[in-house]
């Protein structure tokens, strides 16, 4: 940071000045990672850089997206209240970037929200960009790359937040491990990319393998010894894919923290001959209850507790395999290892089994539980409006293959939305708002009669506070008898997930079932098959955020929309966030429009 940027950030009022000159004068020290006196709210500062380099994450040498030279990036660990600072320098010789916060509400901070044409321009190569938050809820996040198909490159980690100092949480656990999930395709990004915008469509395929903390095997399993088709891995123990063994010691209680940043993948996760526990989803409590395994799609993540109680001489295997599309990854499999027995002692029995892809029945029973622990925010009675967002996989243009809301396909415009608004610009995106809903007649059971499906960048824009509602509707893909799954991710809130349905939601019949009295409060969602899910939200953080399929390659094919209000409220946005495409411009010749 040079001395005018620390100025900048100096001059931010959340802190006594005497604070933040001691932390500056250490941050100039050590480089990164301070953390100073407990109590008080702590400013934690990164130097980050981000770089493309050789890792074999599933025994095969490819090229990552890495932070510092570690794949996956640094875990940061903070406190409730804390403040972040990253200062995150591209050293991308050929592309820009960015780097979103999952699940990080971004109250005051829009401009800090990391998606590229949206909250800010993407940072050119060579350029360094100053992410500045405060993490003001407690939970299980991580943060990554949100440009083009970047966080498929390995541009991910873990985003830790502990309770202020002093402060117990709802339930009682000796120690945490940590389980960030993810995809790996041996395939670049860049040709993923290109395939998925060439007609005839190429589509990504399956991954290589799923990767735990970055760690996987590609053609050979550490549990062959149960299944003689499978080749046995042979692995010393210091290969960087080398799988992360959980250690734990007996009879203790362990929360097991679990995020999936998948691309692609629908995940589950179980450990042989223990119960999970699940307590959190999403940075929410929940109310707890028990299960052998559990579902979790991109954008997800959990807590889950378990007990250490089984026979102390042995180890046991943690499985998590692929559900919801046919799968072609094997499972990915590593020790619950009680210590101190060795890891080498391979559990008495075969790894759990993943149950089959297509028992959405089953899917939907684990979803149906996650509901709100007692004492959390109950959502307000009713709405202010409600919107129908109806999810259909297109041809546009002659055969390009798109998804679609309500009949758009999302194409970001090149000036970032937060910039064009605050500044005034009228001319970068479409100033029509998108469609509300959808025909009545729209049959979800069939593919589209695609007939006039365009690409499209209007915005839904919300009076601040006002108290909106959500229909997710899902329908047949262009493939006969098909419809996916997809994870919805919220930018900017978490939403109340007032209920799910098969086929097409009916006022008249779904209404009342709606649950009003103790809805989960999550920031991802999912909509089943030729289902619908309904969600409610107060629109009261001024910004501009995407809701959108946390499907790597379907946001890249245009299925997300955009939310904005209470812009004349958002303060600060830094210049290197605004000075790109039509905004630049302004800011060159009428430097006095700098908001
Ligand atoms: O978007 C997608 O495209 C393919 C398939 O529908 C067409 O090949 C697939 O499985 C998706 O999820």
């Amino acid at each position: 940071m040079n001395s005018q940027e620390m100025a900048k950030v100096a001059n931010q009022p959340l802190f006594p000045m005497p604070f933040l000159v001691i932390f500056l004068v250490l941050s100039i020290i050590s480089g990164f990672g301070i953390t100073l006196s407990e109590a008080v709210p702590i400013v934690r500062h990164y130097k980050w850089e981000v770089e493309y380099m050789f890792w074999s994450p599933d025994c095969v040498e490819n090229v990552v997206m890495g932070i510092n030279s570690q794949f996956p990036g640094p875990t940061i660990r903070a406190n409730v209240g804390d403040t972040i600072i990253v200062e995150m320098i591209n050293k991308l010789s050929t592309e820009g970037l960015v780097i979103h916060w999952h699940g990080i509400l971004q109250k005051g901070t829009p401009w800090a929200d990391g998606t590229a044409s949206i909250s800010q321009c993407a940072t050119n190569s060579g350029e360094t960009f100053i992410y500045r938050f405060v993490v003001d809820k407690a939970g299980t996040y991580f943060y990554h790359g949100h440009l083009g198909m970047q966080r498929a490159a390995g541009l991910y980690g873990s985003l830790i937040v502990d309770l202020e100092e002093g402060k117990k949480e709802p339930f009682h656990y000796d120690e945490d491990i940590n389980l960030l999930l993810s995809d790996w395709w041996h395939k670049s990004i860049q040709k993923q990319e290109v395939g998925l915008s060439s007609n005839p469509m190429r589509w990504i395929g399956e991954p290589e393998a799923i990767l735990i903390n970055g760690r996987g095997q590609t053609n050979c399993s550490i549990a062959a010894k149960y299944n003689t088709s499978l080749k046995q891995c042979e692995l010393k123990g210091d290969e960087q894919c080398a799988p992360f063994i959980l250690q734990v010691k007996p009879n203790k209680t362990y929360r097991i923290r679990i995020a999936s940043t998948t691309s692609l993948s629908a995940l589950n996760f179980a450990i042989g001959n223990h119960q999970l526990l699940v307590v959190e989803a999403d940075g929410n409590y929940v109310q707890p209850f028990l299960t052998s395994d559990i579902d979790i799609y991109s954008g997800e993540s959990y807590s889950v507790l378990i007990t250490t109680d089984q026979t102390p001489s042995e180890n046991y295997w943690v499985s998590i395999g692929v559900r919801g599309r046919l799968p072609k990854t094997l499972s990915v499999l590593t020790l619950l290892n009680y210590l101190p027995n060795s890891v080498s002692k391979l559990p008495v029995s075969p790894p759990p089994e993943t149950p089959d892809w297509e028992d959405y029945a089953r899917s939907k029973n684990f979803t149906y539980r996650i509901l709100a622990a007692m004492g959390s925010p109950k959502p307000p009675v009713k709405s202010n409006r409600r919107i129908f967002l109806l999810n259909t996989q297109n041809n546009v243009n002659g055969g390009f293959v798109k998804w679609a809301i309500n009949n758009i396909s999302l194409a970001l415009p090149s000036t970032p939305y937060l910039a064009a608004m605050k500044i005034g610009i009228n001319t970068t995106f479409d100033q029509n708002p998108p469609p509300e809903t959808f025909p009545e007649d729209y049959d979800i059971n069939n593919p589209p009669p695609n007939t006039n499906t365009k690409t499209g960048n209007g915005v839904y824009q919300y009076e601040l506070g006002e108290i909106v509602d959500v229909i997710l509707q899902n329908a047949n893909t262009l493939n006969d008898k098909n419809s996916e799954i997809h994870p919805w991710h919220l930018h900017g809130h978490d939403f109340w997930v007032l209920g799910y349905g098969d086929g097409k939601f009916s006022a008249a019949m779904d209404e009342k079932k709606l649950n009003l009295k103790n809805p989960p409060l999550r920031n991802t969602v999912v909509i089943f098959p030729y289902g619908w899910t309904a969600i409610r939200f107060v629109a009261d953080n001024p910004g501009v955020w995407p809701f959108h399929c946390h499907i790597e390659p379907h946001l890249h094919m245009g299925m997300g929309v955009v939310f904005a209000k209470g812009i004349h409220k958002v303060e600060r946005i830094p210049t290197k966030a605004l000075a790109c495409g039509e905004t630049a411009k302004v800011l060159i010749n009428n430097p006095t429009k700098k908001p």
